[in-house]
Parts: structure tokens; sequence; C-alpha cells
């Protein structure tokens, strides 16, 4: 059973397919709410409400994933979630529409002075003059951030009749021709633009973007929109352009602070506000809560999630193929990282044959993951283990090569220890398995699953008979044994299939076997 708990207001509706789930026990309420029981949640829904800290992932031990039911990821401490291994996972466009057109309907009121206008009336004053406005027919529209919400406010404002001058400097050529807008300088869009409307998450580049120095470089009368982030236009700031009637007029939907508070900047007559609405339709919040919904039945269901913050994109095309691979990675690195207990400084991972053409990011990160298991306390997994090989200072390289050994795929794993290097190859046979094809410079061929037992000795005969009657002595069923040598009469080594695993008393007895050399325990 799955926990998970929903602290902000998501749409029933969209929520419907995990609450009929039997795996999932949903909790809805705030996280102040639910201090006693945090530690017990295995995923954490979110809107921009909840502040996901580090502090409150501390206490939440059991999380794995985190949904945020919206675009927006700057509440929650992403670092940390993957640190710990937490996946984080977005909406990424089921409230593009609503943004945009939020953002269209504040630049209609703003100009026309509909919120004012409308104030004026309801206090039963008909003043008509007051509210002489501007047409948006034939103005430029500056738009800060060309992304999805971007790119939806210029088609609308091109069918109004404006002109669109864009400053993205992600946004390639051939996108803003496609797209019909021309691309300029942030200084070029400051200086022509009638109206400038932020669209861009915010980052460290994009805090107090329209700042003192930038705001002076826009035109006089210029109006100004953010239904982006609060902190894309820095507030304080602002406060001398509209007192100097340099800016004629703000419309914002979010804020610094959120709630604003008593805001100085809620005095002005000409800043028109809305309480972080862009994403409040019915169909946006529909859209995001299904969204994250299925990406998270997904998750519990050990598929992949598509829209993930911290994990690289994977299709579920591309998933399929490279399942099987994902798990050899992750085998492969576990029994290398049991064979090499001493430190290592670097891990370098070749690909060769028919895994070679797939997305190998995520399988050498699975196999980091595998490697990094029995070395660390904490959670490892695809989310965190870049990071964490990085904290021991363990690099790790991909290289692909036509070498496959004659298989039709081949995941080949070199590990660089202090003063020893140890290779592992396998590869995957289709409605067969894995199978451990090279190991420690010998050819063999075993699966990789299960307790196995490692023992390196001398070709000698009568080798096989020994370890048997050892096990046998201990009640040890032997189910698989796979032998190899380097050259006869050299090192050789065996493989074994164990029925349960074996304690020290059984490593000590086979250790004293003459002509055996290693033994070691090797979980797969
Ligand atoms: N008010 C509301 O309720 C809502 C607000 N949002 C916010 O709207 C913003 C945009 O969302 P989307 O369009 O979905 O995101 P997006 O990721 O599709 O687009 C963001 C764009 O900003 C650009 N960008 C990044 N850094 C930049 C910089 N320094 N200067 C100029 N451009 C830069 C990127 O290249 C990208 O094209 C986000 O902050 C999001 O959180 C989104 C939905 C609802
Ligand atoms: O999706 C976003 O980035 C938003 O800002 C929407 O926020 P909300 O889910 O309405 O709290």
């Amino acid at each position: 059973m799955f926990r998970v708990l929903v602290s902000d207001a998501i749409s029933e509706e969209g929520l419907a397919p995990l609450c009929a789930s039997a795996q999932i026990d949903i909790v809805q309420k705030k996280t102040t709410e639910a201090e006693e029981e945090l530690h017990t949640f295995d995923a954490l829904l979110v809107r921009s409400a909840t502040k996901v800290t580090e502090e409150l992932l501390e206490k939440m031990p059991n999380l794995k994933i985190i949904g945020r039911a919206g675009v927006g990821v700057d509440n929650i401490d992403v670092d940390a979630a993957t640190k710990r291994g937490i996946v984080v996972i977005n909406a990424p466009n089921g409230n593009t529409i609503s943004a945009a057109e939020h953002t269209f309907a504040m630049m209609a009121a703003l100009v026309r002075r509909i919120p004012q206008a409308h104030i004026s009336v309801k206090s039963r004053e008909w003043n008509r003059s007051a509210f002489v406005g501007n047409e948006l027919f034939g103005k430029k529209l500056g738009i800060i951030g060309f992304g999805r919400i971007g790119s939806e406010v210029a088609k609308r404002a091109r069918a109004f009749g404006m002109s669109v001058h864009v400053y993205d400097p992600f946004l390639t050529k051939e996108r803003a021709e496609k797209l019909g807008v021309s691309i300029h300088s942030l200084d070029e869009v400051l200086a022509v633009a009638d109206i400038i409307t932020v669209h861009t998450p915010l980052t460290k580049e994009t805090r107090g973007l329209l700042g003192t120095e930038n705001l002076a470089k826009t035109k006089k009368g210029v109006y100004l929109i953010n239904c982006a982030r609060g902190g894309i236009i820095d507030e304080q700031a602002l406060i001398p352009f509209l007192e100097s009637g340099h800016v004629a007029g703000v419309a914002l939907d979010v804020f610094e602070q959120e709630p604003p508070g008593d805001h100085p900047l809620l005095a002005f007559d000409n800043v028109i506000v809305t309480p972080h609405l862009g994403a409040s339709t019915v169909e946006a919040q529909l859209n995001v809560a299904t969204q994250v919904a299925e990406e998270l039945l997904h998750f519990f269901e050990g598929r992949p999630v598509t829209s993930s913050i911290n994990l690289p994109a994977l299709s579920k095309d591309v998933y399929e193929k490279i399942q099987a691979f994902y798990h050899l990675g992750r085998k492969l690195g576990l029994i290398a990282s049991q064979f090499m207990n001493i430190p290592v400084q670097e891990l370098s991972v070749t690909y060769a044959g028919t895994v070679a053409d797939l997305e190998t990011t995520y399988i050498t990160r699975s196999l980091l993951a595998g490697f990094l298991r029995p070395r660390v306390a904490s959670t490892v997994n695809e989310v965190n283990a870049a990071m964490v090989a990085k904290e021991r200072g363990i690099t790790y390289g991909e290289k692909f090569s036509d070498e496959t050994h004659g298989y039709a795929n081949c995941i080949s794993l070199t590990v660089h220890g202090e003063n020893k290097t140890f290779t592992i190859k396998g590869t995957h046979v289709p409605n067969y398995g894995d199978r451990i094809v090279h190991f420690d410079g010998v050819a063999i061929d075993f699966a990789p699953e299960g307790h196995l037992l490692y023992i390196q000795h001398q070709d000698r005969p009568g080798m096989i008979g020994k370890v048997g009657n050892v096990l046998g002595a201990h009640d040890v069923n032997i189910a698989t044994m796979q032998v190899g040598r380097q050259e006869a009469g050299g090192k050789a080594m065996m493989i074994l299939s164990l029925d349960k695993p074996v304690d020290d008393e059984v490593l000590q007895a086979l250790a004293q076997i003459d002509d055996i050399e290693t033994v070691k325990r090797l979980e797969a």
C-alpha cells in the first residue's frame, strides 16, 4: 500500500484514478496538519502553496515522489529532493492555455481599466471620461520568456493585431520563425514595447529581471504584466516608476510573497491584481490533476514517468526498449561493487551492439545506483546516483564500441580502484534473461540472480567435488555452478548460485580447501 499526501487543493475528479486504486491510500491534509504521520507517506502532491523545504523532506524519510499539479517548481527544493533520491514530477502543459488566457484577460483589463471602472459603477458612479483606455490593436507586445505560455500569448496577440517582440535567450531562430515572431535582445524589447509580459520561470537569472536598471530602459507609458512568478518584476523597484507615471499600469497575478498582505503596490489605482489565478480554471485543474495522478500510478507500478524534473525524460516506447538493460546495468553495478569492496575512483561503462543505440544515460544511472547501493546508507537510485557518486569522488563515463563478443548486445563495466581494476560484462538475451559473460578477466556464463558465491582457485582436478562436499556438509544446496579459467592449470573461478545465503562459517570452511584463494558472497 502506498500512502499519498495531497496538501493543496487539487481537482478530485483528476485524482479519481488514484483514489480508485486499491494500492493507494490518499490523505488530503496540509503538511502542518499531518505532522504526526509525515514519516509514513510515499508521495506528496502539491500546487504552489505548499513549500517543500529541506526541513519538510527531513520529516518525510519514506517519500519517493513529489508531484506538482502545475508548472512552477520554485516552491520545491528540487536539489534537496534529488539528494534524497526523490523523483519530482510536474504537469508541464495542463494549465498553459488557462495561464495564457488569464494573461490576456489581464492585458485587456489593464489597458481598458476594467477593474477600476467596475468598482466605480458598483459604487453607483457613472464616470465615463475617467476610464479612457488604449487599444491593443497596432501595439508592440514584448514577451520575455517564450516557452509554452509565452507562445500561446503571442498567438492571441497576433489575432488582436499586435506585433510581437520576443526575448528568450534559449529560443531558436527556427522556432521563432515557425511561430511568426521576431527575436530581439532584452534591451531592444524594453525599448520598443508598449506592453511587456513576462513568462519565464523564477531562477537566479530571472529574479529581479525587470529591476530599476531595466525598467529605466522601457518606453514612457509602458504597461507591465506578471502572470509568471512574483519577483521577476522587482516589486520595490516598480514603485518610483509608478509614482513618476513612467509605467502607465501594472497587472500582477503573482507576488514575491503570497499572499502579499498590505503591500505598497496595492495602493496604486493603476496596479490591478488577482490572487495567483492563472491556472485556476476547471479545465486546467482537471488537466494537471489527471496528469500527475497518471504519472504517480505509473511510478508506483514501476513504469516510467515522463515529466520528471530530476530524471532524464523517457517516453513509454524508449522505456520499454531500455527496461531489460536497465535491470542488467543495476546488477552489473551491484556485483562489481561487492567484488571491489575497496575505495574506487572511476567507473567506465561501454555499450556495444543493439544497446548502444538506446538512451544509455538512464542505464548508466541505474548501473551507478547499483554500484553505490552497498556503499551508502541512504537511498540511492537513478535520481541521485550521479550526485552521490560526485560527493564520493567517483567519476564515471560512457563509451560505445563494436565489440559485442559474439552477443547481440553487451554492457561492460570497468571499475578502477586503488591498485586494482575489475571488469564485468553482461548481455541480455530476450526471453531468456541476463547473463554475465565475463568476470574479472575470465570468460564465463552465469545468470546474475539470487545468492551467488564466487570462488577463485587454481585450476586443479577435483576442486568441484571438494567445494560440493563442504556445501553439502553445511546443508547448502547448489542451484547452478559455472566454471571458467584463464588458461589450463592457471587462475580459475567458480560461480555458484545457491538456494540460500551462506554464513561466515561456510565461507571459512571453503577458504581452507587447498588451492582456493578467494571466496566471496555476491548478491545480485
Ligand atoms: N500564474 C499562474 O497561475 C501560472 C504561472 N505559471 C508560470 O509561468 C511561467 C512560464 O511557464 P511555461 O511557459 O509553462 O514555462 P516554459 O518552461 O515552457 O517557458 C519558460 C521560458 O522561459 C525562458 N527563459 C528561461 N530563462 C530565461 C531568461 N533568463 N530570460 C528570458 N527567457 C528565459 C525559457 O527558455 C522558456 O522558453 C513559469 O514561471 C510558470 O511557473 C505557469 C502556469 C500558471
Ligand atoms: O503551474 C504554475 O506554475 C502555477 O503557478 C499555478 O499555480 P497553482 O497550481 O494555481 O498554485
